[in-house]
Order: structure tokens, then sequence, then C-alpha cells
């Protein structure tokens, strides 16, 4: 190991995978993902419960790329629906595992990310980490006001992959991330659309049960009116309501799955339905994204396509031809999420940056 002190095992999961990797410094020696049926998820009523089905999955992951855990130096994990804060580096503490458990702003895979690295990295006695997790806030004051009086707009999304990817970008375009104005899709389980300008996520889409494009795993913008009378008419407890809008919504809703590769594996078998929805979930990203665009009054410096979905080329196509007479669109397929967790850990380790404290200014925003 060439430093010696800062081997990071990071760890990222997310609704349809478990991703982890192990990094020499910046360097990564193993970066795997782990992927996870809709059946094999389903059965856990509450993300924690998904708790010790997760651990072992990374542990034996581990194990069978023959990894010693006792030479990490910390452990850095995607962080999860906390209190809404700023971005960075955030030791693992008690009040941030209370509100990883209770899923404060709600239930998502992101929260095990610290509760699992905090458990591992204790019995090593080591420090765990999060960094810019799925409740980093950087809205404009505008873009809280959702018409309804008693419901505020939230920011939850894929801040993590979104800042880093953004930050790529601007480097190849040879500017700062401060100067440019992106609108960044991220397509995974869940999808988002962020507002990037001057360094800050100004608006984007709550990407768990608020609003947008419908997902693999999620239904998005519901038609309110609807969602309430299926609420009221008797025939659902609110579990089953909310696993209809975050895990049995979008693809998994009608089609049964919340793989894309095997969907565009019943589009080529001739699956008309398949095709139907692939379709309206393109359309729908598309829509959204011409929306974030009006955010800046269409000036932008690119249009960045970023997560798994992005390796699928027709559906990029679907996106990009109704797009792209906006701005640039660059396609970053998959995620930096690992690179990203194992250098905001880094950061710390060198003592470019202090870790920050949770919670902190921005907890006040409701519920
Ligand atoms: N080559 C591919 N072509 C099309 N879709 C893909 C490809 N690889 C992965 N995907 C899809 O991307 C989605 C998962 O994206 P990912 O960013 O890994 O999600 P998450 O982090 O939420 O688990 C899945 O629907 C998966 O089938
Ligand atoms: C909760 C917002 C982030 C998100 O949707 O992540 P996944 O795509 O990994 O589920």
């Amino acid at each position: 190991m060439q430093e010696s002190d800062n081997r990071i095992l990071v760890i990222n999961p997310g609704s349809t995978s478990t991703k982890i990797g192990v990094f020499d410094g910046e360097t990564a020696i193993l970066e795997k993902t782990i992927r996870h049926e809709s059946a094999e998820i389903e059965q856990y009523s509450n993300i924690i419960d998904q708790y010790d089905f997760r651990k072992r999955t990374i542990l034996e992951a581990l194990d069978e790329e023959g990894f010693n855990i006792s030479k990490l130096s910390a452990i850095c994990g995607r962080g999860g629906l906390l209190r809404p804060i700023e971005g960075g580096t955030y030791s693992v503490n008690d009040e941030m595992l209370k509100d990883l458990k209770e899923g404060y702003l709600g239930q998502h895979a992101s929260n095990l990310g610290g509760i699992i690295a905090y458990e591992i990295a204790t019995g090593l006695n080591i420090p765990s980490y999060i960094v810019d997790p799925v409740v980093v806030d950087e809205l404009d004051d505008v873009a809280r006001i959702s018409g309804f009086s008693s419901i505020e707009r939230k920011s939850i999304f894929h801040a993590l992959n979104q800042k880093a990817v953004a930050r790529r970008v601007a480097k190849e375009l040879g500017k700062k991330y401060e100067e440019c104005t992106f609108l960044v899709t991220h397509m995974g389980g869940g999808i988002t659309v962020g507002v990037h300008k001057g360094g800050r996520v100004i608006d984007v889409n709550n990407g768990l049960h608020g609003d947008g494009p419908f997902s693999p795993e999620r239904a998005g913008t519901v038609p309110a009116g609807d969602l309430v009378e299926l609420c009221f008419s008797g025939k659902y407890y609110r579990g089953e309501i909310m696993k209809k809008l975050v895990g049995q919504g979008g693809l998994v809703g009608y089609l049964g799955t919340n793989d894309a590769v095997q969907v565009e594996k019943m589009i080529d078998a001739g699956n008309e339905e398949a095709k139907k929805v692939y379709n309206a979930m393109a359309y729908q990203v598309a829509k959204e994204i011409g929306a974030a665009s009006v955010v800046v009054a269409g000036k932008v410096d690119g249009i960045i396509l970023t997560g798994g979905l992005a390796y699928g080329k027709g559906f990029v196509n679907a996106i990009s031809e109704r797009i792209d007479w906006i701005a640039d669109v660059i396609v970053q397929p998959g995620e930096n999420e690992l690179q990203a967790l194992a250098e905001g850990a880094l950061r710390v380790l060198r003592n470019e940056e202090q870790a920050k404290v949770y919670p902190n200014v921005k907890s006040a925003v409701s519920k």
C-alpha cells in the first residue's frame, strides 16, 4: 500500500444496488456493484430491516476479494435522509445515527450508509464519515414554495454524484464548477434533475416521494387529487400507498422489474407495453429538464446525463432528441460516487478540511 495510513472502505447503498470500493489514497483498488432485484428488497418493510442483509453483502464481497478489513484507516458511507444540511464531510455521531435509523426525512437505502460505516468502523476503532448526503439543501427560496401552504418543497436528490460529475465536466471544459450553469440529471433507481448555478443546486425535484419523472422504482409526480382519493378509498394502508410511490412505483409498477437492462430485452423481444412505458420515462425526464432550463432562462453551459440508465443508448437518445436544442448534452454513464466518498474522507484524514458536526445550520427547515 502506497499510503499506509489511508486505506478507505466506501459504502454506497442505492435502491437497486449496493456499491462498495476500497481506495488507497485516491486510487481505487476495488470497485464492486451488487445488484438487488425488486423481489429481494420488497421482503423488507423498512429500510433499517435491510441492515443485516446489506452489511453481510458488503463483508462477504470484501472476503471474496481477499480484503482484510483490519488494514482500513477509515470507512465512509453515503449519507441518507437526515435533516437538511450543507454539503461536505461529516463524522458519524449519535444524533446522526438516531436520524438515520428513524429516517428523519423518509426511508431510502442511503440511510444505511452511515450506519453500516459506523458499525464496522467502531469494531476496528477507526473513524466513520458520510459525504454530501441526499439531503444537501442549497435551494433558492423561490424553489421551496409548493403552492400548498402546508407543504414546503424539499431538496432530496443524488447530491454526491451530481456534484462530483458536475465538477468533473467543468474541469474538462477548463472552467471552475462555480463558474458554470449545468442541468445535471442523475438516472438511477430514482431520477433527479438539478439546476447547478454558481456552485449551488438552486432547484431540484424531490427524487424520493416528491415530484419529477417516474423512475425504475418510483412514481414521481402523480395527479394529486387522484392520489388523495386512492388514499381514502379504504383499499390501502398508508404503508402500501408509500410503497406504490417508492419501491413499487415506476417501471416496477408497470413492468415488475427495476432493471432497465431487463426492460430493454423485453422491448427487443417485441413487448409493446414495455416500449410504451420506457418511452414515457424518457419523455418525463426530458420534460423535467425542459422545466429546469427555465429556472436559468435557458442560459445553460451543458446538460449532463448520468447514473446507470445513462448506459442505455436508446434511452439517452430518446431524451437527447427532445432537449439538445437547449444546450450540449454530455453523457457520463454510471456514477462517481465511490470516488467522491473516498475523496471526502481523504480531505479530512489529510487535515485539508475539518469534518463537520451533524446537525448544523439548515436543520431548522421543516419536515
Ligand atoms: N447498460 C445499461 N443499460 C441500461 N440501463 C442500465 C445499464 N446498466 C445499468 N442500468 C440501469 O440503471 C439502473 C440503476 O442505476 P444506478 O445508478 O446503479 O442506481 P442505484 O444507485 O439507485 O442503485 C437500473 O435500472 C439498471 O438496470
Ligand atoms: C433519495 C434520492 C437519491 C436516490 O434516488 O438514490 P437512488 O437512485 O440510489 O435510489
